[in-house]
């Protein structure tokens, strides 16, 4: 039996276990096994935690859309509200264990919502369940980083860090840089543009902290040394990602409006059901984005249907 249908049959004795003095230490047992196994749940594991697999949840639909945030923020109310699937919300945090698929129909197109575990600092490190979370955002189109209003903005700037260690680039397009590797030659350096950030030097450096001798570059923005260096490793993700505050109902207005100014940011309250068909719209603009930006030219696109819509 795997852990997840361990906790499961334990949850479904607790649940039919009456609660009285003769059953007390019973249920207080079963729920220290339930805290055991949710424990174990959240320890890298070692195989997947390595490989960095994702969990094994089939593509569907025009578009997938991860769900992304720490503990207990509302990701999971979230996918209840928009799909017709249900996942289960609670107070405590780690109610979500796995990944879980809903749909959200909206203009004739099926996306594909992924609900998830919450993810914590280290996350990118194998803490918690984080490697396979960061793995199932790396095969979305869109990600929506969903915040917790009452809390602060380091929650943010901590999710962003955990993505961008692993090369998740949010709201940023490829650098328009060309490289390729040579055999011999040396280093061919130019630019179409005024550099302000890197220079042929720094260039050099970069590419020989990378034993790289021999090779072509072209600049055709004014990039910076990280932008070059995602450009040498390759490997990185350029995704759009919408920031969504939830809770909003527990703040005061004058917070609300200064979280809605925020750049690629909506508010909303899933307790009171606020601002959903904002997010909504949003989140289409965002998918059309990535039709846009990121799918190669003459590949079938099942987006490319929402472009001519959106214009
Ligand atoms: N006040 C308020 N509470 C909310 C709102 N949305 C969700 N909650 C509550 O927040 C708690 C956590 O919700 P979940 O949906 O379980 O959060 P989650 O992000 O899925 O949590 P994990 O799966 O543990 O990571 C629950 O008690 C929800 O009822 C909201 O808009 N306002
Ligand atoms: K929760
Ligand atoms: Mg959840």
């Amino acid at each position: 039996m795997g852990i997840l249908e361990k906790i499961s049959e334990i949850e479904k004795e607790i649940a039919r276990t009456q609660k009285n003095k003769a059953t007390e230490y019973h249920l207080g047992l079963l729920k220290a096994k339930l805290a055991k196994y949710r424990a174990q749940l959240l320890e890298p594991s070692k195989s997947a935690s390595s490989k960095g697999e994702g969990f094994d949840v089939m593509k569907s639909g025009d578009a997938r859309v991860a769900l992304i945030g720490f503990p207990s923020v509302g990701k999971s109310t979230f996918l209840s509200l928009m799909t017709s699937t249900a996942s289960e919300a609670a107070s405590y945090e780690f109610t979500t264990l796995t990944c879980i698929p809903g749909v959200i129909e909206y203009k004739g197109a099926n996306i594909q919502l992924l609900d998830l575990p919450g993810i914590i600092e280290g996350a990118a490190q194998g803490k918690g369940r984080g490697r396979q979370v960061i793995a199932v955002a790396r095969t979305a189109d869109v990600v929506i980083m969903m915040l917790d209003a009452t809390k602060g903005e380091v929650q943010r700037s901590l999710l962003e860090k955990e993505l961008e260690s692993v090369g998740i680039r949010l709201n940023k397009h490829k650098p328009n840089i060309y490289f390729k590797p040579k055999k011999g030659g040396g280093i061919s350096f130019n630019s179409t543009v005024t550099l302000t950030q890197c220079s042929e030097k720094l260039v050099q450096l970069i590419l020989h902290e990378y034993k790289i001798f021999n090779a072509e570059v072209l600049f055709r923005e004014d990039c910076s040394p990280d932008e070059f260096i995602d450009v040498i490793v390759g490997n990185r993700v350029y995704m759009p990602c919408l920031y969504v505050y939830n809770k909003i109902d527990q703040i005061s207005m004058e917070e609300v409006d200064r979280l809605a100014r925020k750049p690629n940011s909506v508010v909303i309250s899933c307790g009171m059901k606020l601002n959903l068909d904002y997010l909504l719209e949003m989140l289409w603009e965002y998918l059309a984005l990535t039709c846009i930006y990121t799918k190669k030219r003459g590949q079938r696109n099942p987006m490319a249907v929402w472009c001519c819509d959106c214009g």
